[in-house]
């Protein structure tokens, strides 16, 4: 459904992103995963269209998406959310997913989305604070309603960056639950950026392991943890033939 290949991308004299590629199907949560500044961002950012890249192609469901606006892209059917929260701090919780979903009905022409309003204040465990202002909220819970914004738009594809960042344990199961129950109920493909191994792990259904720009390894996480590039890149050089890694991988 989302395959994205051959991406390139220079900031300057960085190669941020080289022959960078990852796709994702139907009803399938595949994770990002690499070292800080491996370009997992940049790549998230491209796909999203908020970067043009140097090349390669993004196509989702047979059609072209790469250095389109991001607006283009969302109305095409991919929504992210943002390392950083980016909510309506003034708004409601239900405004700010209304406002979404509104802007996604002026911009998409294939019917209204699977999951209403309603259908996710109740998913995400919001409907009890629909009607407290999105400043006021935990962070946690604004995190929530992030990704209940992101799912307003009525993606096929949903990208996730950092979603378990700043979430504690409890926050983190629930997380992985609400990932879990909307690609159950929805069947849309969940790419999801995370440095919290254990999480990813025990989400990802696939795996993409990017250093300096490239792909490196994309599999089944158990398959991926033995690959010698991966240990190499997570435990050290020198570490990549032959040995266990001595990380808590958890999954
Ligand atoms: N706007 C920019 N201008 C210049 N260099 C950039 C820019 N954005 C990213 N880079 C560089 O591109 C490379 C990839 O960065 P990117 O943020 O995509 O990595 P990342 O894997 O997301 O890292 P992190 O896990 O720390 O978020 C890094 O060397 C970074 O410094």
């Amino acid at each position: 459904m989302l395959s994205v290949s051959g991406i390139h991308k220079s900031f300057g004299g960085v190669q941020a992103l080289a022959d960078a590629a990852l796709d994702c199907a139907s009803g399938e949560v595949i994770g990002l995963i690499g070292p800080n500044g491996a370009g997992k961002s940049t790549l998230v950012n491209v796909i999203s269209g908020f970067l043009a890249p140097d090349a390669g192609q993004v196509v989702l469901d047979g059609a072209l998406l790469q250095g389109r606006t991001p607006q283009h892209i969302s109305a095409s059917g991919i929504a992210r959310t943002f390392q950083n929260l980016r909510v309506f701090r003034d708004l409601t919780v239900r405004q700010n997913i209304e406002v979404a979903s509104l802007r996604a009905r002026q911009l998409r022409r294939d019917g209204p989305p699977m999951l209403g309003v309603d259908a996710l204040l109740e998913t995400f465990g919001l409907a009890d604070r629909m009607s407290d202002a999105a400043g006021a909220l935990p962070y946690g819970t604004r995190r929530w309603m992030e990704i209940a914004r992101a799912m307003a738009t009525g993606p096929r594809i949903l990208l996730l960056d950092e979603p378990a960042a700043g979430l504690n344990d409890e926050e983190s199961d629930r997380l992985h639950q609400i990932i879990t129950r909307l690609r159950d109920l929805t069947r849309i493909g969940v790419v999801v950026i995370d440095h919290d191994l254990t999480f990813i792990n025990n989400v990802c259904d696939r795996l993409f392991v990017m250093d300096q720009g490239r792909l490196i390894a994309s599999g089944a996480p158990a398959a991926v943890w033995r690959n010698p590039k991966v240990i190499e890149v997570y435990v050290g050089p020198g570490t990549g033939t032959g040995a266990t890694p001595a990380v808590e991988l958890g999954g």
